[in-house]
This record gives C-alpha cells, structure tokens and sequence, in this order.
C-alpha cells in the first residue's frame, strides 16, 4: 500500500471513532441522567487534575454583585501585553484616558516570565445557568443564563508560593501604576458654593525637559518628588504623613507657575487651585483642603496677598475684639489649621505648593519643615537658563552671540519671562539673537539710572 492509501485510512479510521464518539456522547447525553453526567465529568476532571503538573488561577469579573480588583487589575496589566496575542485583541478609550486600552480576547493566551518563572494567561468568556435569580444582575432578558468573563493563570505547581506571594501582587502594583499614568490631569477650582468645581482637564504644556531654571535645582526638585512617590513605605515606617510642602518664591515672571505645572506633569497629579481670598471662612477652608482627591497637588498662588498674614498673638487680640467681622476671613491660624489637618488626615500622597513673591512677609509658622519642607527659590534669568529658552523657542543649543549675552545676565536683572517673551518676536535665531542683546543693553542702562532716578524723585 503507498503512503497515501495509508494516510487515508487512518483519516477515515479517526474520522469514524470522531464520530462514533460523538454518537455515544449525543446518545448518553440522551438517555442518562444529567446529574450522572455531571458526576462522572467531575471525576474525570479531578483525575485528569491530580496527574497534572499545573496550577490554576481563575480570576472571575464579579465575586458576587461585587466587581473583581484583581479581574481589573489583570486585565489592565494584559492590555500591555496584548500585542503578544496571536489573533484577537479588543481595544478601548474612555474620556479621561489619554491613549486607548487594549485588552486580550476571547480564548486568547498570553505567556508571561515573572523572574524565570513562565505563566499562562487565558480570556474566558462563556454563558452559565443562574443558580438564584437574586444573584445576578445582569437580567435584561429575563434570561435564566448569566455572562461569566474570566482570566485563569496558570504555571508550574512548584511556584505557587511566588505567584501568590509576588506575582499577583506585582499585578495589581502594575496595573495601578499603569492606570495612573494614562489618567488625564484635572484642575479643580473653587466654586460659588465653596466647592470643587471643574475637572477640566490639565493640558499645560511645561515640563522638566522645558522649564528653564538651573540644572543643580531641577535635579533637587525631581529627586525630591522621586523620593516623595517612592516614599509610601518610608512615610508608614517612620510614622509621617505622606504628604509634602514647597514654597516657591522669587520675582513675578521667574517661572513659579511655571514650576508648579512641571510639577503636576511629572507627578501626574491633579491640581487643586485654591484662591483664598475667594474662600470666606475657615470653616470652608478647611473643608475644601479635606475634600481633595489623592495624587493631587494644592495650590495656594501669591499666599503673601491674598491673606492678611500678620503675626498671631496680634491676630488673637483682634479675634477678641472683632469676633463678628473675623468671622468672615480666612486667618493665618485658620490656614495653619487646614494645613496642619491636611496633614493629618487619612488620605495619603498629597502636595502642597504655596508661592509667593515676598517670602520676607511670611510668618515663620506658615514656612517650617513639616508644613513648607523645601523652600525653591525662582530667581532671575541665568545663562543656563537662557540656553534652555533658546533652545524652547529657537531649538539651537549654541550662537556665536551667546558669549555677549552670557555677559550680559551676570549684570543684569532679567525674568525668564521677559526673554521668552523676547524670543517669541522672532522665530529665526539670526534675527532674534541681535534684538535679545539690544534688549540687554537697554535694561542694564535703565538699572544703571535707576538709583539717581529715585535720588532726583526723593
Ligand atoms: N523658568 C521658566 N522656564 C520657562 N519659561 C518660563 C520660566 N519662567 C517664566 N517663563 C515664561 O514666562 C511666563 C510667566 O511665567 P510664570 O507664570 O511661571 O511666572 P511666575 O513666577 O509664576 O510669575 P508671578 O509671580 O507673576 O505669578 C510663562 O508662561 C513662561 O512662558
Ligand atoms: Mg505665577
């Protein structure tokens, strides 16, 4: 007989045991009972189980009416991993996400190594009979069939202490990392009923790479932050608050707001900007500073102007006196209050950023560590400041005019503001550069009047 003969018989042999098996199956399913079925599929899968070197995990979308953390969890962490899938992937986007989610299909599997260890991810999506028509809620039809999704995880048994002890954990570590950086930033403000109002989104473009301050103080102020996330386990042990405080001070067009949006970007926190002479009591302050989200930053701008920061003994004398009209402002001892139950409130991962202009006029219990723990001092245009602008506005990184202008700022006082407010006339190195020097000039006279000027005025 040639192969091919033999081939074929063997594919119509399997073909007919195919079939005959389907044959007995259809007619068992027919003519015995339902339960003896079910009993005899059970054993069989216990036996099939008991020799098998594998594990499962089933990770169920609902545990009751309750939605699954881990179902979540691991659906986010796949998404990332779902260009891995062979066949089918579903992708979505809500409104505040910032790109599309993907997330593995029906039947689909994803190998995953945690540490060495290989593991298997599979999507089930099937119909089961309701047991108790209470139980579900999804009954549109009355139908008595519930949709049950699914990821079952499996590996070798050896490991089932690590995927208990590590991996599971490092899902759900992962995927609310991942959720948080696709999360759109909100800014808050405050409304007319001394509420939070907004959730606009954030879209301020000012970033670390762009802002133009020193490189020693960008370094600073990142490393800060980074310690700050990464401080969860340090603020528990050490029994602190996880929560931190910047004030930032300098001249107007120094860069402040500026910091605070790179801030946010970097944090991918969500803003709460808190105007306090729009806030008439301590009572509403203190509820507002309560009533923030976690991962936010609270932003109290120009704190010197806003609120009358006199010392606090002058402050109770007063009190005394004009009971009834304080009543109706915000006070120093009442923005202490708010900050200090920030402070000690059960939320975790909050920042505050209080800028000012005149850091001298700050009474010194508004600035100690604890309330105010890094003080960022914004001051005037540096060289190296300069080159960063240039390079924002003008994208070169050297000129043979930068030599002049590098002069230039060791003399005079210049706002980053006003350079870019210089570099943004011109969109051409060539032409702008020449108007930047002129500009320098011109200023360094003026400073260089300025005192006999105040001398002929007096
Ligand atoms: N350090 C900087 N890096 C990059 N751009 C800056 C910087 N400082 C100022 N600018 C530019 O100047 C504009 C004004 O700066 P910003 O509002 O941050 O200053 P500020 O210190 O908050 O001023 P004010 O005290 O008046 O609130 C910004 O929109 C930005 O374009
Ligand atoms: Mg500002």
């Amino acid at each position: 007989m040639s192969n091919n003969t033999n081939s074929t018989v063997i594919v119509s042999a399997v073909a007919s045991a195919a079939a005959s098996a389907m044959l007995i199956r259809s007619a068992a399913n027919e003519l015995v009972p339902s339960e003896v079925l079910e009993y005899f599929s059970s054993k069989f899968f216990n036996l099939r189980h008991h020799f098998s070197s594998r594990f499962t995990i089933a990770i169920e979308e609902y545990q009751g009416m309750m939605c699954n953390h881990m179902y979540e969890a691991a659906e986010v962490y796949l998404g990332t991993k779902a260009a891995l899938a062979r066949h089918r992937v579903r992708a979505s986007k809500s409104g505040n996400d910032k790109s599309p989610a993907f997330s593995i299909d029906k039947d689909e599997e994803i190998l995953d190594d945690f540490e060495g260890v290989k593991v298997t991810w599979r999507f089930f999506r099937y119909f089961e009979q309701r047991t108790n028509r209470n139980h579900y809620i999804n009954d549109f039809n009355g139908s008595s069939k519930r949709e049950v999704k699914s990821y079952e995880l499996s590996f070798h048994k050896k490991h089932k202490d690590k995927i208990f002890n590590s991996y599971l954990p490092f899902v759900l570590e992962r995927a609310k990392a991942i959720e948080e950086a696709n999360m759109a930033l909100n800014l808050y403000t405050v409304g007319s009923e001394n509420e939070w109002i907004g959730g606009v989104e954030f879209a301020h473009p000012m970033s670390f790479k762009t802002l133009a301050i020193d490189a020693d103080l960008k370094n600073k102020i990142t490393d800060d932050l980074d310690k700050f996330v990464k401080g969860k386990e340090f603020y528990n042990r050490t029994g602190k608050a996880w929560k931190r405080g910047y004030l930032l001070y300098g001249p107007p067009g120094t860069g402040k707001s500026s910091l605070i949006a790179a801030m946010a970007n970097y944090l991918n926190y969500d803003l709460y900007d808190l105007d306090l002479s729009a806030v008439p009591t301590n009572r509403e302050l203190k509820n507002l500073v309560l009533n923030m989200s976690n991962r936010s930053i609270l932003v109290m701008e120009d704190i010197d102007c806003t609120i009358k920061l006199q010392n606090r003994e002058e402050e109770e004398e007063e009190d005394n006196m004009e009971r009834d009209k304080k009543e109706s402002k915000v006070t120093l001892s009442g923005l202490l209050n708010a900050i200090d139950g920030l402070w000690s409130c059960c939320g975790e991962e909050r920042i505050i950023v209080f800028t000012t202009n005149h850091k001298e006029k700050l009474d010194p219990a508004l600035l100690r560590p604890g309330r105010m723990d890094m003080h960022i001092h914004l001051s005037y245009c540096t060289f190296s400041a300069f080159k960063q602008l240039a390079c924002n506005y003008l994208k070169i990184s050297d000129h043979n005019l930068f030599q002049e202008i590098e002069g230039l700022l060791r003399e005079v006082q210049v706002t980053p503001a006003e350079i870019a407010g210089e570099l943004q006339k011109k969109i051409n190195a060539e032409n702008c550069l020449p108007d930047i020097v002129k500009f320098l000039h011109n200023k360094k006279m003026v400073e260089q009047n300025e005192p006999k000027l105040s001398v002929i005025m007096e």
